[in-house]
């Protein structure tokens, strides 16, 4: 099947073009000055070594903001880490699409690739910094974006405990709507990504409940319908079976995001709608705010440590589930390479015969929207299930706000109207899916 080309900073005046021109160096003039501040507790750590790999880091880092200010080559990677040795096959495979005397580089490599890159780069240059090696250098963002969030959380965490009182009483349509509300709340946390703020304050500071109905006309591809009769299904057949239901959440970004998921983890749990939830994280810092499995941890044990009651009862309830293994918590390293999904069997079979195993698979996010479509060209008519090229391990679905410039199975001159009336719809997070496909 022929597949359209990659989006690329090779386009001048594409959101590619501008967030490698400016977005990219903003981030890493941030990351940059992290690290200098935290010099002194570097010291602190670990005396004259701490302070040595702090200049280390900054060196690479500076080099490396060097070398995308002036579109460099991109460079092999010189760590040792599991994934070292994919990466710079991926590199030989891109210059293999090129001719003899062009080499990948910055501006004219396809964006997803060297903005993937970029995080890689990072983290190699942290790890050939020891002692440095943990040192998450977006952690503080979000930990901060995580408790401006904070009213929000409350409000959250109030309704699912006084749902969770009711809820073996509740309809089957009562609990259509619950589970509509709570999924709209999913996809509205998606907004605070801290990649497209470039690091700047994005938080959720009112009750995202309140503006539901308000927002609903923002979302452009509506397939709840689709993943209630899967679920409800699933509930049925169960009932009968003894079976198990399981729903694999592939998270986005830890702060409110993040907490949006666990309390719609939480929802499918306690309605029965799925007996066992699979969370899959990064298992390097990402995308500034993407989850690590110490965000999970962390935000978790935030909200058992709270000093209000609804909050720590969910941080307990969640606690709880992971000790009882209902909820699993997967970091595989396939979700931070520059690979399209169409690429995991091939790539990281393990991990697709994983996925293979969920009733439903639910890709939060924007970046994994650009994963799953493989950042092409897609004209917006195509169908979705189409643009997955054939990455179909599950029935799975897209929750995510429009961040970059691509969205497929739209409505004819859908795409072209809102282009008209409102020029920045695919980047302002203001519009949002939740896309479906079935398995074929
Ligand atoms: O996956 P997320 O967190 O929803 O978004 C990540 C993101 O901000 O990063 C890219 C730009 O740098 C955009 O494509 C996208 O909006
Ligand atoms: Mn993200």
């Amino acid at each position: 099947m022929s597949v359209p080309c990659s989006l690329s900073a090779r386009f001048k005046g594409s959101f590619a073009y501008f967030t490698v021109k400016d977005r990219l160096p903003q981030i890493l003039t941030k990351v940059i000055d992290t690290v200098h501040r935290t010099k002194s507790a570097f010291l602190e750590e670990y005396g004259e070594e701490g302070i040595e790999a702090e200049k280390k880091a900054l060196a690479a880092f500076s080099k490396l903001r060097n070398e995308l200010h002036t579109d460099k080559p991109l460079l092999l990677l010189m760590d040792n880490l599991p994934d070292t040795e994919l990466w710079n096959q991926y590199l030989e495979h891109q210059q293999s699409l090129l001719s003899e005397n062009d080499q990948p580089s910055w501006f004219k490599s396809p964006w997803l690739y060297v903005e993937c890159y970029m995080y890689r780069r990072i983290h190699e240059g942290i790890v050939l910094s020891p002692p440095l090696c943990s040192f998450d250098v977006f952690k503080e963002v979000k930990n901060e974006s995580f408790f401006q969030s904070q009213q929000a959380i409350i409000a959250l965490c109030t309704y699912l405990q006084e749902l969770a009182k009711k809820i073996k009483d509740v309809g089957e349509e009562q609990l259509k709507e619950e589970f509509f509300k709570l999924l709209q709340v999913s996809l509205w946390g998606n907004k605070c990504d801290l990649s497209i703020s470039a690091g700047q304050d994005n938080s959720q500071k009112s009750s995202p409940l309140a503006s539901l109905t308000d927002l609903q006309s923002c979302i452009l591809v509506n397939d709840t319908d689709h993943l209630w009769t899967v679920l409800s299904h699933g509930m049925k057949m169960r009932s009968s079976q003894a079976s198990v239901s399981r729903v694999d959440i592939v998270l986005d970004n830890a702060g409110f995001e993040l907490v949006t998921d666990l309390i719609l983890a939480d929802f499918l749990l306690a309605s029965k709608l799925a007996t066992e939830i699979h969370f899959h994280g990064k298992s390097i810092p990402w995308y500034v705010s993407d989850t690590t499995k110490s965000d999970f941890q962390w935000t978790i044990q935030q909200l058992r440590a709270a000093n209000h009651r609804w909050m720590s009862k969910c941080g307990s309830n969640w606690d709880s589930n992971l000790k009882k293994e209902v909820w699993l918590y997967h970091d595989h390293l396939f979700w931070t390479l520059p690979h399209e999904f169409c690429k995991v069997a091939q790539v990281a079979p393990d991990l697709y015969t994983e996925l293979q195993k969920s009733d439903l698979i639910l890709f939060k996010g924007d970046l994994n929207y650009r994963k799953l479509t493989g950042d092409r060209k897609w004209d917006f008519t195509v169908p979705f299930s189409q643009a997955l090229n054939r990455f179909h391990p599950a029935p799975l679905c897209s929750i995510r706000t429009l961040k970059a410039d691509i969205q497929v199975g739209l409505k004819c001159g859908q795409g072209e109207q809102l282009t008209s009336s409102e020029p920045t719809w695919m980047i302002s997070g203001q519009y949002g899916v939740i896309q479906f496909s079935a398995l074929i």
